[in-house]
């Protein structure tokens, strides 16, 4: 039993579908706690201050959104010495870091996981003076998530996602790079490289089996060439995607800090929002955010 919950939900969400979510989380969350604070947040940035500003006063925070939201709040969570239990009730299109975590994507189940109460301590990604829970990304995951009209990505949720990536592999042109992985450097060429924390992007699981959440490491995956089918099938792929690193054109590295400069200033996506550039400096926070967990639930995931 916590003593003091708070809920945060996305206030752009329509009337609707808020009630539909509350109908389907509420009383769940309610019975599992002596106090239970409801903050609608008003614009984009906001659930960042109010978790930056108030988070210490909560034993846990339940985070109703889809990753945008999770972005935001994990970069207020990461400021506080001793975040609070952080839990996701997954109400976006994605949803990417909420399944690394293992929490069902249908809502009722969601809540349940706050009863049974499986919480993990998560490594979390500092890249120059931010944060980040999922991913960081150049080149064609940031053109993927720039093109994507939000309008489509309301129709058509994630399929919209896909048929952005898929008119970006077309146009792939490769860029020059340099990444420093704990000290050892890499020159090269490459079409996307992903610095990753969490499994899944785009709803698929990326490829590596030693892939943790808190292991202190970051997984690097440096993609050197687009029209490969393996590229297509990196976002198209039915979970869990397969793919031999070893024999591929994708490099594989896992590093505790590194270092990427591009020769020309390039967007970066975080966690599916476009607003970073290079060069970066990335460092694991080792087991910085408390998160709740579905793992008892698995079976259950949907
Ligand atoms: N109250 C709010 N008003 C306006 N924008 C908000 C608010 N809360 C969050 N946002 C922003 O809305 C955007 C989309 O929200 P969110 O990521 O939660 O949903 P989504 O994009 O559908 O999910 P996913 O990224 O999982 O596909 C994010 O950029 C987030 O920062």
């Amino acid at each position: 039993m916590y003593e003091k919950m708070w809920l945060l939900i996305n206030g752009a969400s329509g009337n609707n579908e808020i009630q539909k979510n509350l109908d389907a989380t509420i009383s769940t969350l309610a019975l599992q706690t002596k106090e239970l604070t409801i903050t609608f947040t008003q614009e984009k940035g906001h659930t960042e201050q109010l978790c930056r500003e108030q988070g210490d006063r909560y034993d846990i925070v339940m985070i109703m959104g889809g990753d945008g939201t999770v972005h935001e709040a994990i970069n207020g969570l990461s400021s506080l010495d001793d975040p609070p239990v952080t839990g996701i009730l997954p109400t976006g299109t994605c949803n990417d870091f909420s399944r690394s975590l293992m929490i069902p994507q249908n809502l009722k189940k969601a809540a349940a996981v706050v009863e049974q109460n499986h919480i993990q301590y998560v490594d979390i990604g500092k890249m120059n003076d931010r944060y980040f829970s999922n991913f960081y990304g150049v080149g064609l995951i940031a053109e993927t998530s720039e093109n994507i009209d939000d309008q489509l990505k309301g129709m058509l949720g994630k399929v919209s996602y896909f048929i952005s990536a898929l008119q970006t592999f077309n146009n792939a042109s490769p860029f020059a790079f340099t990444l420093k992985a704990d000290g050892k450097e890499y020159k090269d060429e490459a079409v996307m490289i992903l610095l990753a924390n969490g499994h899944f992007i785009g709803t698929n699981r990326l490829p590596g089996d030693q892939i943790s959440l808190n292991d202190g490491l970051i997984d690097v995956y440096i993609i050197k060439e687009s029209g490969a089918p393996l590229l297509k099938e990196f976002f198209n792929s039915k979970n869990p995607f397969m793919y031999n690193l070893e024999q591929s054109s994708i490099e594989y590295i896992q590093a505790a800090e590194v270092e990427l400069e591009t020769a020309n200033t390039m967007k970066a996506d975080t966690d599916g929002e476009v607003y970073e550039e290079t060069p970066v400096h990335i460092k694991v926070l080792e087991k910085k955010i408390p998160f709740l967990f579905g793992e008892i639930l698995q079976e259950n995931n949907e």
